[in-house]
């Protein structure tokens, strides 16, 4: 389990996509929102847009790994999915906010790997949400505002990646997946394939 979190801005969602385009194996946990969709946002690919009365619904059924209300909207990650792509082997890589990471890293506790994603100085972020320009300006003004809210969490991650080149920022991630991902508690089947060499070399040298 993957998670990039950062001021709202900072680069998350590029350095997803990214991401998602060079790991065969890594698979995005879609989340469930209450937030208008944005133009060019895709039903079901970006996020699920449901209603609030959908969104307590499924909470009460027990539907969500985590939830948080973020700038007033509900978002939440659901169960089923995750434990489906975990189950089939794959890596999930999920984009939520400090308090979902909170709630994940109880439950999954050393499965989660979590990143945490700076902008290079404030007048970039500032920059960036505008030119996003799909948020009306008191929507990137709140956003502005919560960023350092957002950002007194980091010492809880494991990674911190300051995105100035996105380039350079998904080579960074990649890497830090890669080496996860050869952490010897990851790599099942690992003992009988020593014991395997082992067999072998003792047969080799007689
Ligand atoms: N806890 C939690 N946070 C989420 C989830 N999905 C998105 N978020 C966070 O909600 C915040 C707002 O996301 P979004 O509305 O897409 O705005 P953006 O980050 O500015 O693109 C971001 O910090 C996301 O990481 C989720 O399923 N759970
Ligand atoms: N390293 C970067 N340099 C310049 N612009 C960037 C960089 N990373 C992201 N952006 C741009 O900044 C805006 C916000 O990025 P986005 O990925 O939507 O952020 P987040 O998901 O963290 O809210 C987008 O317009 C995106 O193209």
């Amino acid at each position: 389990m993957l998670v990039l979190s950062s001021p709202s801005g900072a680069g998350k969602t590029t350095i997803s996509r990214a991401l998602l385009e060079r790991e065969q194996n890594l698979r995005l946990s879609i989340s469930v929102t209450t937030r208008p969709q944005r133009p060019g946002e895709r039903e079901g690919v970006d996020y699920t847009f449901v209603d609030d009365a959908t969104f307590a619904r499924m909470r009460e059924e027990g539907a969500f790994l985590e939830h948080a209300r973020v700038f007033g909207n509900y978002y939440a990650t659901p169960r089923a999915a995750v434990e489906e792509a975990l189950n089939q082997g794959q890596d999930v890589l999920f984009d939520i906010d400090w308090q979902g990471t909170q709630q994940l890293r109880e439950s999954a506790r050393d499965d989660l790997v979590s990143v945490f994603i700076l902008p290079p100085s404030t007048e970039e972020l500032a920059r960036r949400l505008h030119k996003r320009a799909q948020d009306p300006e008191e929507v990137v003004r709140q956003r502005m505002a919560k960023a350092t809210d957002e950002m007194s969490h980091w010492a809880e991650y494991d990674y911190i990646v300051v995105n100035e080149d996105v380039e350079e920022s998904v080579r960074r991630v990649t890497a830090i997946l890669e080496a996860e991902r050869l952490r010897r508690d990851r790599q099942t089947g690992l003992r009988d394939f020593v014991q395997q060499l082992s067999h072998q070399a003792e047969k080799a040298g007689g």
